[in-house]
């Protein structure tokens, strides 16, 4: 059979496949010989040959045969890499494989961000957990280790964690850390200066790759593919790949299915959202760091509980909030009191104070007087509907900084004179009626949490 015939399958390929599967799948495959019904070819890497035989084997077959062949079986050898690579650019000659971290530079691993400086709780232990056990080498057990959580969670903290004890353990292994945001600038600049040899050479030969942030690359179509291959041929050569983002695989956008699948194949943990007593833990070993700077400066008690309570967004805020009030506190000269605290975190504070909506409001008004949400935005004026609804204005007006027109627009479109006149009568049952007086204190804080 002649290269011809392979050609004419492919198109045939193409058309049953669609173009996507055809450029991911079938366009790798590099025909090599057909022998007594085996049909061999190129692959760049295991996976693209497992894949390709487990998905699409029948139907090349099945093309193949209609064009008057016989195969029976098909065969998937992996190219060396260079030749891989010199096939895709024939002019380029091959990079030299780098052999230290120094050759591989990924962005800086900062050694603060060590196992002993992360504070471990509920939130974060399982997380804690598989980093560390990467951190501890060994065969690979799970690939890629997949981190996501919500902003300054400590996810680029684990990952530098992971890679520092590396270096200690394993000072010859090439670990490669960056953000998804480089590595897509890498191959944007290996692309315009024709090096993509190299840059496919530098990411195949590393024992270790780190991708921080990787929803960067949703929606960006050739980063994703070239990171797609990145990923195999690491897989299939068994190295760690360990990534991080700021949702699970899945939620991705405009991520390419195969590669939320390829990234979930691994171990997929979240570091969900720090609790107060992981927040005051973070807190003290902080607080641990600044005693040895400010040996002077001393602080009173209740003073990391308030912070701890109070700021609830991220422990970089929490971070920032506490290096403030040490400086401010070594500049003024006192001790860190509650007093000074609010005084020097104010705007701090007033930003993390929780954000109610009134469609919570609603939410929570309508269940706790057991009324469906419905009766209580709409038109009905029933007592049994009208004074729950008043409540639920009452707290709007009081807890969310919405004008009356904005509530009355989200209560069924009413007039704004008669939301003035609800948050009126609310504040005088609450002088005279204390079962209304104990519904808006639970309701108050059951909407705090
Ligand atoms: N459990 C923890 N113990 C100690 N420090 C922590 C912990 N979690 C987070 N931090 C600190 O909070 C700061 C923010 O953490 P990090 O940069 O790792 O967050 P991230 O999850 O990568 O956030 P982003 O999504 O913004 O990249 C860092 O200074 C980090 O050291």
């Amino acid at each position: 059979m002649t290269n011809d015939t392979w050609a004419t399958v492919q198109t045939k390929l193409k058309g049953a496949l669609g173009a996507n599967n055809f450029s991911s799948w079938i366009q790798p495959l590099e025909f090599s010989k057909l022998n007594a019904g085996v049909m061999t070819f190129h692959v760049p890497t295991n996976f693209i040959g497992n894949y390709v035989s487990q998905n699409f084997g029948d139907q090349i077959i099945y093309h193949m045969n209609q064009m008057g062949e016989s195969v029976r079986r098909l065969e998937f050898t992996v190219q060396s890499q260079t030749r891989t690579v010199a096939a895709a650019t024939p002019t380029a000659a091959p990079a030299p494989k780098p052999t230290s971290t120094q050759e591989i530079s990924g962005s800086p691993i900062d050694s603060r961000f060590t196992f002993d400086t992360f504070v471990v709780g509920k939130p974060n232990e399982l997380a804690h957990a598989a980093a560390r056990r990467v951190a501890d080498g060994g065969p690979v057990t799970f690939n890629p280790l997949f981190l996501y959580g919500g902003v300054g969670l400590g996810k680029t903290h684990l990952m530098h964690a992971i890679a520092n004890e590396l270096k200690l353990r394993s000072p010859e292994l090439n670990v490669l850390y960056l953000s998804a945001e480089q590595f897509m600038y890498r191959f944007i600049t290996a692309l315009r200066e024709r090096k993509m040899m190299d840059f496919k050479q530098l990411f195949r030969s590393v024992d270790v790759l780190m991708v921080d942030d990787v929803q960067f690359i949703g929606g960006k179509d050739s980063t994703q593919e070239e990171f797609f291959h990145t990923f195999n041929a690491l897989v299939d050569g068994q190295k760690q790949i360990i990534i991080s983002a700021d949702r699970a695989p899945g939620e991705i956008k405009d991520l390419e299915e195969r590669i939320k699948s390829r990234l979930q194949c691994g171990l997929v943990v979240d570091l969900h959202p720090t609790d107060y007593e992981l927040r005051l833990g973070i807190l003290q070993s902080k607080v641990e760091v600044y005693a040895a700077q400010y040996p002077d400066l001393a602080i009173a008690p209740g003073v990391l509980e308030f912070l701890a309570h109070r700021i609830s967004t991220n422990v970089r805020v929490l971070e920032g909030a506490l290096t403030r009030l040490f400086a401010f506190a070594s500049l003024v000269g006192r001790e860190i009191t509650l007093e000074l605290t609010q005084d020097c975190l104010s705007d701090v504070l007033k930003a993390s104070d929780r954000k109610v909506t009134v469609e919570e409001i609603q939410r929570k008004v309508s269940e706790h007087y057991n009324i469906r949400l419905s009766d209580m935005i709409g038109p009905k004026r029933v007592r049994n509907y009208a004074r729950p609804r008043q409540v639920a204005m009452y707290l709007a007006k009081t807890m969310t900084s919405r004008s009356l027109p904005e509530i009355g627009r989200r209560f069924g479109g009413r007039d704004h004179t008669t939301v003035m006149h609800g948050v009126r009568r609310i504040e005088e049952l609450k002088v005279t009626d204390s079962q209304i007086a104990d519904d808006l204190e639970l309701l108050r804080r059951a909407l705090e949490e």
